[in-house]
Formats: C-alpha cells, sequence, structure tokens
C-alpha cells in the first residue's frame, strides 16, 4: 500500500471510530424510553448520561488528535514541510451541511461552524477505506465493491488532501465542544449539557439516515448495527472486555475498530503530574510508589514529622513496610497546603472511621475542583453509612469523587506484585482518568461507574475475613474453610445487590476477589484479628496494635441487613463474636451447621427469622 493510501486508510479508521462513538453515544441516548420522558421534562440526561458521553467524545477528540500527530510524523518522514496542523484557511465552495453532503455522496468542505462535517466524512469515507481495508485484509470484498466507490479509490491527491483539511477544521471544532462539555459536566449543569448534546443527537441521526443510504456492503451494514448495539447496551467502562471483542472479532475491521475503542495500553503513558496521597501508612505509601513508577511527582502528606523526614531522607517507611525503597520522586510533608498546590489528583488511604472527620476539617485546603479518590475500605459506623456518602457529606460540596478498591496488599503492591484494582466514579471520565494516570504494568487498574457495588465489595469482605480468621485459629480443615468462603460470597452478593450494587462488580476484583485475598491471605489484619481473637487476645489490644476494618463495618453490616430485610447468619454471627454476645468457638455452628435445613439459593428474608424486623425497607 502506499504513503497516500496508507493515509487514507488512517484517516477512514479515525472517522469510523468517530461515527461508532457517536453512534454509541446517540444510540445510548434515543433507545431509552424513559429518557426521552425527561427530555420531554426538561432534563435531557442524568450525570450518569452526560458522563458516558463526555467519555465517548472524548474518545473521539484523543483518536483525531492522535491522527493528525501520525499525518505529521509521517509528512516529516517524507521530508515534507510539516502541516500547520490547526491553521488551514477555510474552504470556499461545497456543500457546507452534513444533511446536504449525505445526500449528495460527497464530503463536506469543513467550516468552523459545522462539526457537522465529521458525520458525512465517516458515511463517505467508510465507503471507500472501510471496503479498501476489507479488500485487503481477507480478499473477499472485491466482488461486493460497486464501481461508483472504486472510482471515488481512485481519487486525485488534491481531494484527499481537500478531505484532510476539511477534517482538521472538524477536529478544531470537536476539541472546543469537549471543552465547553467538560465544564458542564464538572458544574453537574444538566440541561446546558443536554443542549449541547442534542447537536450531537442531530449529528449521529442525519448520519444514520445517509448512511443507510449509502452503504453498499453488507459487511459495512453489520459493522455499523454490530456496534451500536454492543455499545448502546454497554456501559462505557467496559468497553474492552473480551467477551465484547470476541463477538465481533471475526471481522479485521470491527477488530480494528475495538482496539480503538479500547482504553489505551496496559502501560499507558502519561503525561507526568503532581498526585498527592492523604495518609503515610501501608496503603498510602504502596499508592504513592505506584504512582512514581509512572513519572508522577507523588507527595505523601502525613501526621507525624518524623514520618515525613524518614521518607524524605531514607526513601523507606520501615514502620508499614519494612525493608523497600520508594522511588526519588516520591516525597512527604506535614503541610497540607504545599502537599495540594498545584496537584491533579488526591488519593485517600486513611482508615475508614477517620475519613470523613478528616475531610470535614481539611476541606476548605482541598480544592474543590480536583479528584479524590478514596481508598478505604470500610462502612461508617457514626452515620451507619456508606463511607463514601459520610465522605461527600463532609466536603459539603460536590467533589469529583471516585473509590478505588480490589485485591490488593500494600506489601505486594510495593513488591512489584502483579496486581489488579477497579476504580469507580459516577462520572466515568473521572474513573479512566485515574486509571489512566496509575496503571502499569504491574498495577492495572479497571474502570466502573458500579460505585455502591465497589465500595459495598471492598467493605464487606472485611468483617466476613475476621470469620475465615476465626476458623484459621480454630484449627478447621479445608472443607470447612471452602464452605466458609462460598456462604461468606452468597452473603456478600446477597446484600450489596439489596444494596444496589451490581452482580457483576460483586462478582469481580472488588468483591469476591478481595474476599478471596483477604480470607486466604495471611497478610490480612482483618483475617489475623480473627486469629488472635481465637487466641485469647483482646479486640481492645487488637485494635490497639493495628487497622482492622471488619471491626465496625460488622456492626454496618448488620445494620445494613436489617434495612434490606435480609437474614445473613454469618455477618450477624461475626458481630455478635466481635461484640462478646458469643465466644469464637461457637462461630462455625452458629453461622453455618445449625441453620434450618435449606436450598443453597435460598436467602431468607429477616422478617421470617425475627418478627419485629417486619416492614423495614432498605436504606439505599
Ligand atoms: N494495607 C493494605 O494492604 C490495604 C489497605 N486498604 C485500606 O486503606 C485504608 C488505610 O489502610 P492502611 O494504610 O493499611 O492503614 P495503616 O494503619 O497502615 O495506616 C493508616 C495511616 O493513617 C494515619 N492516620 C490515621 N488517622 C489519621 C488522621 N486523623 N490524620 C492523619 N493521618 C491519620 C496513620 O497515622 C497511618 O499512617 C484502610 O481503609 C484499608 O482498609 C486498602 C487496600 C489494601
Ligand atoms: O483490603 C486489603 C487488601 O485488599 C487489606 O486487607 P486487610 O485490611 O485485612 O489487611
Amino acid at each position: 500500500m502506499g504513503d497516500d493510501g496508507a493515509k487514507n486508510v488512517l484517516l477512514a479508521m479515525a472517522f469510523l471510530t468517530a461515527g461508532a462513538s457517536l453512534g454509541a453515544l446517540a444510540s445510548i441516548l434515543m433507545t431509552q424510553k424513559a429518557r426521552r420522558e425527561k427530555r420531554r421534562a426538561g432534563r435531557a440526561f442524568t450525570p450518569e448520561d452526560t458522563t458516558a458521553i463526555a467519555f465517548h467524545i472524548a474518545k473521539l477528540s484523543q483518536q483525531l488528535a492522535l491522527e493528525q500527530q501520525q499525518q505529521q510524523q509521517q509528512h516529516q518522514k517524507q521530508g515534507h514541510q510539516q502541516e500547520p496542523s490547526m491553521a488551514y484557511p477555510l474552504q470556499d465552495g461545497g456543500s457546507s451541511t452534513a444533511s446536504e453532503a449525505v445526500s449528495s455522496g460527497e464530503p463536506p468542505l469543513a467550516s468552523a461552524e459545522t462539526v457537522d462535517g465529521t458525520q458525512a466524512q465517516v458515511a463517505s469515507l467508510v465507503e471507500q477505506e472501510g471496503s479498501k481495508d476489507e479488500l485487503a485484509s481477507n480478499g473477499k470484498g472485491a466482488s461486493q465493491k460497486t464501481s461508483a466507490s472504486t472510482q471515488k479509490v481512485a481519487e486525485s491527491p488534491s481531494e484527499v488532501a481537500r478531505k484532510r483539511r476539511g477534517f482538521v477544521e472538524t477536529a478544531k471544532a470537536v476539541l472546543e465542544r469537549e471543552t465547553e462539555i467538560d465544564q458542564y459536566r464538572r458544574n453537574d449543569d444538566v440541561d446546558a449539557f443536554a443542549d449541547v448534546l442534542s447537536v450531537y443527537r442531530t449529528q449521529y441521526q442525519n448520519w444514520r439516515k445517509g448512511k443507510h443510504r449509502g452503504a453498499t456492503t453488507t459487511h459495512e451494514r453489520m459493522l455499523t448495527k454490530g456496534l451500536t448495539r454492543h455499545l448502546s447496551h454497554v456501559d462505557p467502562a467496559d468497553i474492552d472486555t473480551p467477551e465484547l471483542s470476541r463477538s465481533s472479532s471475526k471481522d479485521s475491521l470491527t477488530t480494528h475498530l475495538w482496539q480503538q475503542l479500547n482504553l489505551g495500553p496496559s502501560n499507558a503513558s502519561q503525561k507526568p503530574v503532581k498526585i498527592t496521597v492523604v495518609g503515610g501508612g501501608a496503603y498510602g505509601t504502596a499508592m504513592a510508589a505506584a504512582a512514581a513508577r509512572n513519572g508522577h511527582n507523588v507527595i505523601i502528606y502525613v501526621r507525624r514529622r518524623e514520618l515525613a523526614r524518614e521518607i524524605k531522607l531514607t526513601r523507606r517507611n520501615d514502620q508499614y513496610l519494612p525493608g523497600h525503597e520508594l522511588p526519588g520522586n516520591v516525597s512527604a510533608t506535614v503541610d497540607l497546603k504545599e502537599a495540594l498546590l498545584n496537584t491533579e489528583l488526591i488519593i485517600h488511604a486513611l482508615p475508614a472511621q477517620r475519613s470523613p472527620d478528616w475531610i470535614r476539617e481539611h476541606r476548605d485546603l482541598i480544592p474543590p475542583n480536583v479528584l479524590y479518590c478514596s481508598t478505604a475500605k470500610g462502612l461508617h459506623l457514626a452515620t451507619q453509612s456508606l463511607l463514601s456518602t459520610a465522605m461527600l457529606e463532609a466536603f459539603g460540596r460536590p467533589q469529583p469523587f471516585a473509590v478505588l478498591s480490589g485485591p490488593s496488599f500494600a506489601k505486594e503492591i510495593v513488591a512489584k506484585q502483579p496486581t489488579s484494582v477497579v476504580v469507580a466514579s459516577k462520572q466515568l471520565a473521572d474513573a479512566v482518568k485515574i486509571q489512566r494516570l496509575m496503571s502499569s504494568t504491574t498495577f492495572r487498574i479497571y474502570a466502573s461507574q458500579d460505585t455502591v457495588g465497589v465500595e459495598l465489595g471492598g467493605a464487606l469482605k472485611n468483617p466476613l475475613a475476621i470469620g475465615a480468621g476465626l476458623i484459621e485459629g480454630l484449627g478447621f480443615g479445608i472443607n470447612t474453610m471452602s464452605a466458609y468462603v462460598t456462604r461468606s460470597s452468597a452473603e456478600l452478593t446477597s446484600l450489596a445487590i439489596a444494596m444496589g450494587g451490581k452482580p457483576e462488580t460483586i462478582a469481580g476484583l472488588s468483591g469476591i476477589g478481595d474476599l478471596m485475598l483477604t480470607a486466604f491471605g495471611d497478610l490480612s489484619r482483618n483475617r489475623s484479628c480473627g486469629v488472635r481473637l481465637v487466641k485469647g487476645e483482646s479486640l481492645e489490644e487488637i485494635l490497639a496494635s493495628t487497622t482492622v476494618e471488619g471491626v465496625p463495618t460488622a456492626k454496618v453490616a448488620v445494620a445494613f441487613t436489617e434495612s434490606c430485610n435480609l437474614h445473613l447468619p454469618i455477618f450477624r454471627t461475626v458481630n455478635n463474636i466481635l461484640s462478646g454476645k458469643l465466644k469464637p468457638e461457637d462461630f462455625v455452628v452458629t453461622a453455618m451447621m445449625t441453620r434450618p435445613l435449606s436450598t443453597e439459593t435460598h436467602v431468607s428474608p429477616l422478617s421470617e427469622v425475627e418478627s419485629s424486623h417486619l416492614g423495614k425497607q432498605c436504606i439505599l
């Protein structure tokens, strides 16, 4: 393939990606009746919608920027003078709107005020380049080509250059829109955002109309339909799942598109930014190491001067992670103002029960527009609520917020043991931002919007891990432990779903994954707490020596089961042991072996077991 041909294919891929992304976001919007009704009522999209859309638009503009860069590199390689990427004069003549262009079958000459150009160019270029790619990749498309599209393939270099100029102007307009949209999103101005997005919706409709008229191959129709169908049912966070790619992997062009839609390489290179970690304990130090390995400038805020000095001078934190040296780009301070100056991301790693009060005390120093990522795993006892609810209440204002959770012992992260976690934010773009800033080949982050599921998975596994420690301490065998972990998984799943978490999230890293780690892993402080209780240590002694999130969380978990009218005996028995109502040696019998015989999947309503709880509603 010649250089021009290669460029054309690149262009076509970019346009296809643009079309698919816009198609996906528009179909998400258009296919849901409830949302149409909301739109009529004046509030077109929920914040979740807008996030999903912003994400797709971000993908589109990212792709456009990449395309420009590739063009420039190509030109430089060929010894051409670099083209002024954004400074082309507007073209005169030609079609000025997408609909005209689509009906004429010609790409429009772009003008700064028409983002419409993207759709029409997609419609036209898909015909040429998609089919060319098909020809090149499987050789089967030749007989399907029409003479009209063959003519287009043989376009003159000046025609190609003209299209490219249109593309650049379109990219510029889209990028400007993205900035605008991001502002609306940050301000939670849903109505204004809806207005801006309706432009995209119209473009999509125009494009679909033109596309159906202009589609020349079964392959192309399948591609459009297939991608739209997948994406319209899919959480954008999941677009890189193997299931989705598999379903369309027969087709090389489609596979390529899925690759384009992926969120980036696992070790996505990022511009180094400043990242602040709040808390110099085990997990804060591990997060600092993970961020610093990606080249970021990391500063840990700690309470104690000696610890700040130790980290700065020795690059170690021997109290919490003995024997590990931190990268040179990790620093520490007791001055929160200094820690937060010009920061791009705040990673919060304090124990759960301390977290809301800490935020309340320091919120005036925390910039309200900076993304705040909590790694604390617990439920909040004082307010009997999800920790994120208590933390956001403590801010007393909107704050971009995410939760990171998953099976990840701090010690193994600093030792570069390959580790996978999940980060969830209602604003998908925020989850993706953390994913891209922090992921590396030893620390892989998945993105999610299921904040409730991710948070509950990380919190609820803690009391269950204490139970596993009790079983270990009592000397039971693997039969008992396997049954216990299985029944624990069932209880975790029932409660998390009743509270609004998604089943697939609970089956994932921050749920069953983290339960496995802490129930079986000797490094778990929750599990060790169970072992130590059996040995006769008092709970006070244990809590004075280490952080055990499962203890306060067990109480709140039981309150949640009552609110959800669920009888979950393991949670209840762990809590009864922690509050001294039962002895550790009674754990297995009470939690598992003397329950009424039942089917494996039945979860008793609490009301059947304790009539006094009848009628209580789930609190979320
Ligand atoms: N250690 C681990 O492997 C993991 C921990 N986590 C979670 O991270 C959170 C933090 O845990 P770790 O770092 O392990 O605990 P840790 O006990 O090792 O460290 C807690 C740190 O917080 C500091 N701290 C406590 N109260 C404070 C306050 N009011 N102001 C300033 N600093 C304060 C302590 O001085 C200590 O440096 C917990 O919710 C835990 O569940 C999550 C995943 C793994
Ligand atoms: O949550 C953890 C790892 O994912 C750490 O568990 P522990 O708090 O029980 O040590």
